[in-house]
């Protein structure tokens, strides 16, 4: 998993290092313009294309600033501060050239292979910051939509699926662990927790490829379906039940369930639906537990 925001103590300790030594070599690259260059007759920094170098310049330190100021993958801070870093030794000389008299191999060797070599390593940069944003973008997305303990889709998720669903025939399945909290008092949250992650993974074996099985919070589960016949859903609803009760959590701690199973009705909402069938598991549960039963 990549680290979001990057490793600070790496990055603050590399980037204080990284600064002091290119701050040293401006000013070297400056002392070396203007001590051992010729002057020129006549200054040009202040004419169109001296100028246009000077804010050349500014504008690559307004941005090799911005990169140290935000807290970016290791690999994007390098790429981008040594690219930006050539780039601004460059850009310097860039603008002695309006000052002094370069000789050729720096005029026009030395400043454009730099620059070019710069460009080239910010661009790597600019990918690299992309692609980590796009992981970062998945990992956020997976998280607000997952649940973590059963892997299975989060109520959020689960209604927004819901509500992106060919509404006619949807069939609805709410499942309830039976006296999950004795679970928990004699075994320990942790048993608990071993529970709950046995039925998430019974439930994404169980549900058809084109249902949505999520864990709705705590130990309540669904599952939704499109379309399909009532005997089917029934079907589904006893298999999930008989599996559950086949289930041994931890070796040996059997579990049973209680299911409400619903159709949507025409001109029903998704949320009605799951009152209706809320009100089915719950007669499951008034029942004896263990059972199915259909949400009228
Ligand atoms: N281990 C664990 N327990 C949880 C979690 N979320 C909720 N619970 C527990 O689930 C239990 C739910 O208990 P109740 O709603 O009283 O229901 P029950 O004991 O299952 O009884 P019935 O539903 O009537 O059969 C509570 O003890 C909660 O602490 C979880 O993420 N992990």
């Amino acid at each position: 998993m990549p680290e979001f925001p990057a490793k600070k103590p790496y990055l603050r300790q590399h980037r204080r290092r990284f600064m002091l030594c290119l701050a040293a070599l401006l000013l070297l690259e400056i002392a070396f313009h203007l001590l051992w260059l010729p002057a020129l007759p006549e200054i040009w920094l202040f004419s169109v294309g001296g100028i246009a170098e000077l804010t050349v310049l500014l504008i690559i330190m307004v941005m090799l600033w911005g990169v140290q100021r935000n807290e970016l993958s290791a690999t994007s801070y390098n790429w981008l501060t040594s690219g930006l870093s050539l780039w601004l030794v460059s850009a310097v000389a860039d603008v002695m050239d309006e000052v002094v008299r370069q000789p050729r191999w720096l005029s026009a060797f030395g400043e454009d292979l730099m620059r070019v070599f710069g460009m080239a390593l910010v661009a790597c940069g600019v990918f690299s910051l992309m692609r980590h944003a796009r992981r970062v973008h998945q990992q956020l997305n997976s998280l607000a939509n997952t649940d973590e303990l059963t892997g299975l889709c989060n109520r959020r998720h689960f209604n927004l699926l819901g509500a992106d669903m060919q509404p006619a025939g949807i069939g609805l399945l709410l499942l309830d662990l039976d006296h999950f909290k004795s679970v928990n008092d004699t075994y320990g949250h942790s048993v608990g927790d071993a529970a709950l992650r046995e039925l998430g993974r019974i439930l994404a074996l169980q549900c058809p490829p084109e249902g949505v099985a999520a864990r709705l919070g705590g130990e309540e589960f669904a599952v939704l379906l499109p379309d399909m016949p009532d005997g089917r859903l029934q079907d589904l609803a006893e298999q999930i039940r008989l599996a559950v009760a086949a289930m041994r959590v931890n070796g040996s701690l059997q579990l049973t369930t209680s299911v409400g199973v619903g159709r949507l009705r025409l001109g029903e909402t998704l949320e009605q639906l799951q009152q209706r069938t809320d009100r089915a598991l719950y007669r499951a549960k008034e029942m004896g537990r263990n059972r199915s039963e259909w949400a009228d």
